[in-house]
């Protein structure tokens, strides 16, 4: 244009300057009329940007004031319940130290009264043992001397009955020789009587045959008269005489022969009665010795029958005393017993009071951990705050600007308007300055896109900052209707109170529980923000955890009504919606979906074609492959169908839905006997700003624990729910280590878990949803459940390095792994925003 004033002023006519004018200025009112109609597009435009800043902002503002009204409502809580825990910490303390003292004293009173006894008890025993050692010590020498009593009393009865029996023979001796003797004597009397009576018939005899030899002799002479006759009567007298001379002499040689032996008797009779006397005097003295040994003995025995006495005596009185001191004894034993008793009473009430003293530790440690952990996610939660703050600063300010530009904008529209009116007016004079102002407008609206992206960028930034204020790994807690409940949602909305078995309440506390009463949009708008992160090339799993007909299916599938619909349905509309939307920004999105059954440890393609169980059955064991580059998880063999609307989503779920495994148990009527895996993978391309993003999202709807005896399943069923439980603890196994920050987690112990190794790694974002059955006959298997979500719900994964995006340049194709606040674009959030 200038170019042409410059012309017309060099060289042309007039006439041809005045039609050249005309046609100038017929030129500038086009132009004018262009520039008012790009005026009036700017101006409209800018008051949408605005009304749109405004909303953004508005929104912006809303929010951040809702989570500082959270956050504060947080910390109130926190607050009050650190300031609870405390007092509550401090009165058990107090109670429990003024109780353990009290036993404590106790305990010391006993154990003195115990050591005094046990002292006193000491002494006795020592008592007895000196009155056992001297009693031992009589009853040894007793005994010694009883023995050596014995001995002498054995050898002096043996003495004396030797002496006796040698009197006795003595005296049989000598009664038999006295016998002897005196037989021999009266025979020898008799004998000599004999001879004496013989003598005196032979004297007799003899007076007689002189008296008949007188008589003869008068007969001799009568008989010389007879003498013839009387002759040979004489001679025969004589003969007769002679015989009894013969026989005279015969009585006179055996009277001397009595005599002599009567001699030898008498002498033999001294000597017997000698020898009598000897063995008189002999006996005497034995009698007299064994009197003298019997009065020894007596004496003795009389003594030793004393000591006897005496040491029966003392005996009697050790008895006693011993009697005694076991009765002592038995009664300082007793005692002992008791004291015993009660000292183990006390020990054991010591015990209990240590173990309760321990406990109330433990309890004040934990409420210290508690206190701690609350006054540091006080900390955290006034520092987010404060991040809130101040990104509500940053907003209002951000705002501020944004109201200080559009009045900027106003003023430059008032302006730029009398400029237009200056321009119009200045038709006449010239048109440089319109020319100028035009590309002063279009510079103008091009730094207000700049501004508009970058304050794009920072709430971005800000929603990002506030899914990881909230972790990569969050627990949802959804609670089944049911007419009696064993657990309850509490008022929070954060935490459940479950009725254990035992009579007490355990509380549980996650990121965020649904009643009963819960709607699944209720429970897809809390997913929905983690849903949209695999748009921005995160590695995205959300599954449904519990036990068997608790509602996991219900969640994650739903029925085909609208409002029925589960987070799958939901999530593949909403990234489907999203990606639509992102169009305008210009991403391009291309979607796929895989779903894999894992059944029995073995991977099942379910939108394989066919019928059978066999159908889809992937038998290569290294099916499985991770991108080594964090980009997206392909299982070989599955089908990867384009998804690009949400239709079509809705007929693979319906393919899939009916070749999933499901078997009617005693628990659930269609209980799915395996676990099933929607993989949504989202490709993500931006050509100018030169980016490629590649996120999946992981759907998981697990096969439900079970414990056998309830399901009431057999055979084939049985082994499927072992396998279903083995596979849960490998699941469970991955979180224990991921809890302990322990180096090595087991993600290939099972194939679900190796499937979901890129979310479960700790560079991705997970989310559980645990459903409950809240009726009281399912509390056991509740119990369990929530204790390992409250694990899950511990699990710390920034020590991996957070969750990473998925980037690669779509010129050069190297890939980053980059952390949220890296400066490549995220394409999404302002839903997410809306929904925070
Ligand atoms: N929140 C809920 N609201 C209404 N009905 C529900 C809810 N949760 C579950 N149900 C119903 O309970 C029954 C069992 O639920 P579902 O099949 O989802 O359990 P599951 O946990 O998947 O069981 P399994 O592990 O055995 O497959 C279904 O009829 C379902 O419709």
């Amino acid at each position: 244009m200038n170019a042409q004033l410059q012309r017309t002023k060099d060289g042309a006519t007039e006439q041809s300057r005045i039609a050249e004018l005309a046609g100038l200025v017929k030129v500038l009112r086009r132009c004018l009329k262009e520039s008012d109609g790009r005026l009036k597009t700017f101006a409209a435009n800018s008051v949408q940007h605005e009304k749109e800043l405004e909303r953004q902002a508005e929104g912006q503002r809303l929010t951040a004031e809702s989570s500082r009204r959270q956050l504060e409502a947080q910390v109130a809580i926190l607050k009050r319940d650190a300031a609870q825990a405390v007092a509550a910490q401090k009165a058990a303390d107090a109670s429990w130290q003024a109780q353990v003292d009290s036993h404590r004293a106790e305990a010391s009173h006993s154990r003195q009264e115990l050591q005094r006894f046990q002292a006193e008890r000491d002494k006795a025993r020592d008592e007895v043992r000196r009155a056992e050692a001297a009693r031992n010590e009589v009853l040894g020498k007793e005994k010694g001397i009883r023995r050596e009593a014995g001995q002498q009393l054995r050898e002096l009865e043996v003495g004396r009955g030797e002496a006796l029996r040698l009197l006795q023979e003595a005296q049989s001796t000598a009664r038999q020789r006295e016998q002897e003797l005196l037989e021999g004597i009266r025979k020898a009397e008799a004998t000599a009587d004999a001879a004496q009576q013989a003598a005196v018939a032979a004297n007799a005899n003899a007076t007689t045959v002189g008296q008949d030899l007188e008589e003869a002799r008068a007969d001799l002479r009568q008989t010389r008269e007879d003498s013839a006759r009387t002759c040979a009567q004489l001679t025969q007298a004589l003969q007769d005489l002679s015989e009894a001379r013969s026989e005279a002499s015969d009585a006179g040689r055996r009277a001397d022969g009595l005599a002599s032996s009567l001699a030898t008797v008498e002498s033999r009779y001294k000597l017997l009665l000698a020898s009598q006397g000897e063995a008189q005097g002999l006996a005497e003295s034995f009698q007299a010795q064994l009197q003298e040994a019997s009065a020894a003995a007596e004496q003795q025995s009389r003594q030793w029958e004393a000591a006897l006495a005496q040491s029966q005596a003392r005996e009697a009185a050790l008895g006693q005393e011993k009697g005694q001191l076991k009765g002592a004894l038995a009664g300082a034993l007793e005692q002992q017993a008791g004291l015993e008793a009660s000292l183990s009473a006390k020990q054991e009430e010591c015990r209990r009071l240590q173990s309760q003293l321990q406990e109330s530790q433990h309890h004040c440690q934990r409420l210290e951990t508690d206190g701690q952990e609350a006054a540091e996610r006080l900390h955290q939660a006034q520092q987010a705050l404060q991040d809130v703050s101040g990104q509500l600063q940053q907003a209002v300010q951000a705002r501020s600007e944004l109201e200080i530009q559009s009045q900027d904008k106003a003023a430059r529209l008032a302006r730029m308007e009398g400029e237009l009116g200056a321009i119009q007016d200045a038709i006449g004079t010239g048109s440089t300055d319109q020319a100028e102002m035009l590309g002063r407008l279009i510079s103008r609206v091009a730094h207000l896109d700049a501004s508009l992206a970058q304050s794009r960028a920072a709430q971005r930034a800000m929603h990002n900052q506030l899914v990881e204020l909230r972790g990569n790994i969050r627990v949802f807690c959804r609670l089944k209707p049911s007419s009696t409940a064993a657990v309850a949602a509490l008022a929070d909305g954060v935490s459940v109170a479950a009725h254990t078995p035992e009579g007490k309440d355990a509380t549980f506390t996650f990121d965020r529980i649904f009643a009963p009463d819960a709607q699944q949009s209720a429970v897809f708008a809390e997913a929905a923000e983690l849903v949209q992160c695999a748009l921005d090339g995160y590695q995205v799993c959300l599954f449904a955890y519990g036990q068997t007909g608790s509602g996991k299916t219900h969640t994650m599938q739903g029925t085909d009504h609208p409002d029925r619909q589960g987070i799958i349905p939901r999530a593949v509309a909403q990234i489907l919606e999203q990606a639509e939307l992102l169009e305008q920004q210009g991403w391009q999105y291309e979607l796929h979906a895989s779903y894999i059954e894992v059944y029995n440890e073995t991977l099942r393609d379910l939108l394989a074609e066919g019928k059978g169980r066999d159908v889809g059955k992937i038998t290569d064991q290294n099916a499985i492959r991770h991108d080594p580059h964090g980009g997206q998880t392909m299982v070989v063999g599955a089908v990867r169908a384009a998804v690009q609307t949400p239709k079509e989503a809705q007929v693979l779920m319906r393919r899939a839905g009916r070749a999933r495994a499901v078997e009617a148990t005693a628990m659930n009527a269609e209980s799915s006997r395996s676990h099933s895996v929607f993989m949504l993978h989202i490709t993500g391309r931006h050509a100018a700003s030169d980016t490629c993003l590649q996120g999946a999202l992981n759907l998981v709807d697990l096969a439900g624990s079970e414990r056998l005896a309830r399901s009431g399943v057999e055979g084939q069923r049985a082994k499927e729910a072992c396998l279903i439980n083995k596979s849960l603890s490998a699941l469970a196994d991955v979180f224990s280590a991921l809890a302990a920050k322990s180096p090595h987690v087991p993600h290939r112990n099972s194939k679900l878990t190796h499937l979901l190794q890129p979310c479960l790694g700790g560079t991705g974002k997970t989310l559980m949803l645990v459903n409950i059955n809240p009726e009281p006959a399912s509390i056991q298997e509740s119990l369990c459940t929530l204790r390992f979500a409250a694990k899950v719900n511990g699990c710390e994964t920034g020590a991996r390095g957070g969750a990473q995006r998925h980037v690669t340049s779509l010129s050069s194709g190297t890939a980053t792994a980059s952390r949220p606040a890296a400066s490549v674009w995220c394409p999404t959030l302002r839903f997410l925003l809306l929904q925070a």
